[in-house]
């Protein structure tokens, strides 16, 4: 699967002017309220005819302002899903589903219902009104209806931001298996950084319509652009590595990294697998010496690689352990007063560290 986007269009005083190109997994749309995500994903979907642009899945061409194609949306095969769950009311949420069967060409490859049903959790809701489900089922639903339509391509725009937390950590999951399991690419608008370090095999990062990153989600997420494009207190590392050992007692889970083991709370979870874990550089401090009697469980040596200032008094130091950049936001007088420099040899003393299985 490729995509490839290119859009110039004029929105009053905002100027979009954004292209990526994607190889299928889930490409975040990231960036502040008001960078223009959500403007570009409704180009991709083909509710806004760009003044300028190219779209082109797969060698099928949507959009080419120059040779003045331009293929509806309802031509487009894409599946949507949006902050609202928009299910029709009067169905049940098997009748629900099913809708989005209509819409899936005879000859198309369609999710088989039951697999949909299963892959989501929703078995024990398909008699049920809309009106009866909660916000989090809502959107499963809608994520199934969507999935049920044969979409070559799913578009998400910020289908978690209605939920409360409690909500959005039932829905995740079934968001990992949904990109683990099933073969369509997906392009997920979020601001929240959680979500994408969570999602996300790769990150275009916008900021006042124009693309200023874009790359695999452990580079863009500890990116010093990042800081100066989203809510700085939110930016960190994420890295790849493997569960070695789980400590059922005390429910506790080792985790790989390159050259590093790291020990987090968790033991739903099996020796062997694969997972990424999201360090939060405000959740990181820093020593010059080895700490001792700390209770922070986490704390990896290593050199640091860089040190970036946001010109507002805080620093982001980049600290290389072992070959996994781990990223800590501390203040410019912590920097000075322990007399960082790049090649210095320090301590991440890590608070907290998020796990998600993949
Ligand atoms: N039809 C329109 N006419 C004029 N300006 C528009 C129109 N649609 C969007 N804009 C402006 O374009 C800019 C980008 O909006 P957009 O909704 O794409 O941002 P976003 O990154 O998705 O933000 P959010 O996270 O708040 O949803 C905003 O300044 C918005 O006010």
């Amino acid at each position: 699967m490729t995509l490839s986007v290119e859009i110039r269009h004029q929105l009053g005083t905002f100027r979009l002017d954004a292209g990526f190109t994607s190889e299928g997994g889930v490409t975040a749309l990231f960036g502040r309220s008001g960078s223009g995500k959500t403007s570009l994903l409704r180009a991709i979907a083909g509710l806004v005819r760009p003044d300028e642009g190219r779209i082109v899945l797969d060698g099928d061409i949507l959009v080419d302002t120059k040779r003045k194609i331009f293929v509806p949306k309802h031509k487009r095969r894409f599946g949507y899903v949006f902050q609202e769950a928009r299910l029709f009311p009067h169905l049940s949420v098997s009748g629900n589903l099913t809708y989005g069967r209509w819409f899936a060409p005879r000859d198309a490859e369609t999710a088989s219902f039951e697999h949909v049903v299963d892959l989501l959790g929703i078995d024990a809701l398909l008699d049920r009104r809309p009106a009866n489900l909660s916000g989090g089922e809502k959107q499963r639903v809608a994520i199934g209806r969507a999935l049920l339509s044969a979409p070559r391509l799913l578009l998400m725009d910020e289908p978690l931001a209605a939920l409360d937390e409690e909500r959005k950590a039932e829905i995740l999951p079934y968001l990992e298996r949904l990109r683990d399991e099933t073969k369509i690419p997906i392009v997920y608008v979020s601001h929240a950084v959680h979500e994408v370090a969570r999602l996300a095999d790769r990150v275009v990062l916008l900021n006042d319509g124009r693309v200023e990153a874009i790359g695999a989600v452990s580079d863009v997420l500890s990116s010093p652009l990042l800081t100066a494009a989203v809510d700085r207190r939110e930016a960190g590392s994420v890295l790849m590595g493997t569960i070695v050992a789980v400590d059922r007692p005390h429910r506790i889970a080792t985790v790989r990294l390159n050259g590093r083991d790291l020990h987090v709370p968790n033991t739903d979870i099996d020796a062997g697998q694969a997972v990424r874990v999201h360090i939060p550089a405000r959740d990181v401090m820093l020593a010059t010496g080895k700490p001792e009697g700390l209770s922070a469980l986490n704390i990896l040596q290593g050199t640091i690689a860089k040190i970036a200032s946001d010109g507002e008094g805080m620093i982001t130091v980049e600290v290389d352990c072992g070959g996994d950049a781990v990223h800590a936001r501390i203040t410019a007088l912590s920097g000075e007063r322990l007399q960082l420099h790049p090649g210095k040899t320090v301590f991440a003393i890590i608070k907290t560290v998020a796990l998600d299985t993949r």
